[in-house]
């Protein structure tokens, strides 16, 4: 099955075998790129996870947790997620600001315990299948195309909902109050005056930490007015972050410069001269 989403992601492919669940993940490795393949397993072994996703509050997330002292074992941006966990069970699917899909499996209680959840809009996708022949085994996967063997009904997984395996039922987590939009009354649709600073704001902090990568990135562009404006943003909040770290080495060289010895060492120099022609290579 797992051989069948091998496309997902090339650059890992772990399973986890536990009591009475088997996890699967194909990663496509973005953030913690050299520690954080998955399925991920707590430090003491009882929570397991795999993710479809980035989570890009991730940082301050971690600084939130009331456990300061909660073990980290990868640089993942989704590790946290078992760390909320433990602190604000399925209240954790709120906190979240992303794009994910997720299987949690619980093996510190008995039965052990699955939590499925899929980001507020249905950016990511997830499918939850079974088979009418044994329908207490449960199946999600990110593809129809993997279970579709196995299950008889599948289902696209809601958007903005977890699924409890103690209660065997979703539960919707995002409510937002302009939502109630939705409720065919006109006094509930949102009427704020258009405020385009806000607009402009927003828009360049959407792209600007989806932009969070330890790998290169690429933007589709149409040509069009939306990805045309997105490409823009990119372009230039990344340039923004290759210019603060070239001041931060230019900074590190000449501190060290000033630091008695004038001695530079050959990795600054070196360095130096890698990102200046990095720089150059960017405006070409
Ligand atoms: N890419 C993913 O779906 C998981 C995680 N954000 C990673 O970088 O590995």
């Amino acid at each position: 099955m797992s051989k069948k989403l091998r496309h997902r992601g090339p650059d890992w492919s772990g399973t986890y075998v536990g009591k009475e669940t088997i996890m699967c993940h194909e990663r496509l490795a973005i953030v913690g790129v050299d520690s954080g393949a998955q399925p991920l397993v707590s430090d003491d072994g009882k929570t397991i996870l795999a993710v479809n996703g980035e989570i890009y509050n991730y940082v301050a997330l971690r600084k939130g947790l009331k456990n300061q002292d909660a073990v980290f074992k990868t640089h993942s941006d989704c590790e946290v997620i078992m760390h909320l966990y433990k602190e604000h069970d399925t209240d954790l699917c709120n906190m979240l600001d992303g794009m994910f899909s997720f299987v949690l499996l619980d093996e510190s209680v008995t039965p052990s315990r699955v939590i499925a959840a899929r980001d507020p809009i249905g950016i990511t996708t997830l499918y939850q299948g079974y088979n009418s022949k044994t329908p207490e085994t449960i199946f999600f996967a990110s593809e129809l195309k993997a279970i579709n063997e196995e299950c008889d009904v599948i289902t696209a997984f809601p958007p903005g909902h977890f699924w409890d395996s103690r209660t065997n039922s979703f539960e919707r987590y995002f409510k937002p109050t302009w939502w109630q939009g939705d409720s065919g009354n006109p006094a509930d649709i949102p009427h704020n005056p258009v405020d385009y600073t806000l607009l402009r704001e927003t828009l360049e902090d959407a792209v600007r930490k989806r932009l969070m990568a330890e790998v290169p990135y690429g933007v589709l562009l149409s040509g069009g007015l939306d990805s045309s404006l997105i490409a823009a943003i990119a372009a230039r909040e990344t340039e923004k972050v290759a210019n603060a770290q070239h001041e931060r080495r230019e900074a590190k060289i000449k501190a060290q410069e000033q630091g008695g010895s004038g001695y530079k060492t050959p990795d600054l120099l070196h360095d130096r001269e890698c990102f200046t022609s990095a720089a150059v290579n960017k405006h070409d």
